[in-house]
């Protein structure tokens, strides 16, 4: 593995995972406003008002499912590739040594077998229980699976949780473009991304003071 795969894998991955989880929260004010009133109930307390911190993030329980109820629905990486070692049956079908295969990331973290209402964004579903069984979790394949499962998963989610936690705590968004919330289509890649840029403007909402002490302090 060379230095330059960490960067093509690390990238644009987690763009695309912030991407799709401002735009669910944009098209979902109440979650938007859960993860917020979360956020302030952390970091709002005996007069103390300061901003999240990334040693937040473990107490960001609902933060932490809206993330990875944003993955769930938008694997940035659709396919993991394998080359089978040796011939073997998978549902019914013969696969020959040598074979290369793919998992299909995508229908996995989408099957109606597993997931209750697979197209639905429902964060919910992370708090009864799966979010404390990791991404090697039966159905939570966005990181992929077993010994070449995703090495950076446990930074991407952490970086995402952060970005997503301070823009949700210091801006309100305007959706770009006059449009009604944010076109959810998926554009081709080399990763899943957003068929249409996510444009919105930020709104500061809260923290000026806190802005105007750190930059005064610089
Ligand atoms: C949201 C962000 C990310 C997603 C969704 C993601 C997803 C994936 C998936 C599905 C695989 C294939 C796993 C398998 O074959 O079972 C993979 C592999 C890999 N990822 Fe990530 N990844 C992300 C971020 C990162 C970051 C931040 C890094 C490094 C800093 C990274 C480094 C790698 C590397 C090196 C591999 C190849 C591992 C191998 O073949 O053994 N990824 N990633």
């Amino acid at each position: 593995m060379h230095l330059q795969d960490i960067f093509i894998a690390g990238t644009s991955t987690t763009a695309d995972a912030m991407a799709w989880t401002m735009a669910e929260i944009l098209n979902h004010p109440a979650i938007f406003k859960r993860v917020r009133q979360e956020i302030h109930d952390l970091t709002n307390g005996s007069g103390n008002n300061r901003l999240v911190e990334e040693t937040d993030i473990p107490n960001l329980h609902y933060l932490q499912a809206v993330v990875k109820e944003a993955l769930r629905l938008h694997p940035p990486v659709m396919a993991a590739p394998r080359v089978c070692r040796e011939a073997c049956r998978v549902g019914g079908f013969d696969i020959p040594k040598g074979v290369a295969v793919a998992l299909n990331v995508y229908s996995i973290t989408r099957d109606p077998d597993v997931w209750e209402n697979p197209d639905e964004f429902s964060p919910e579903r992370f708090l009864q229980g799966m979010v404390e069984k990791g991404f090697q979790a039966n159905g939570f394949a966005a990181f992929g699976g077993g010994r070449r499962m995703c090495p950076g998963s446990n930074l991407a989610f952490t970086v995402i949780c952060y970005a997503v936690a301070a823009m949700v705590q210091c801006f309100d968004w305007k959706v770009g473009n006059g449009e009604d919330g944010v076109r959810m289509e998926a554009g081709l890649g080399m990763t899943m991304s957003l068929a249409k840029p996510l444009v919105c403007l930020p709104l500061l909402q809260v923290c000026l003071d806190q802005f105007q002490m750190e930059a005064s302090s610089l």
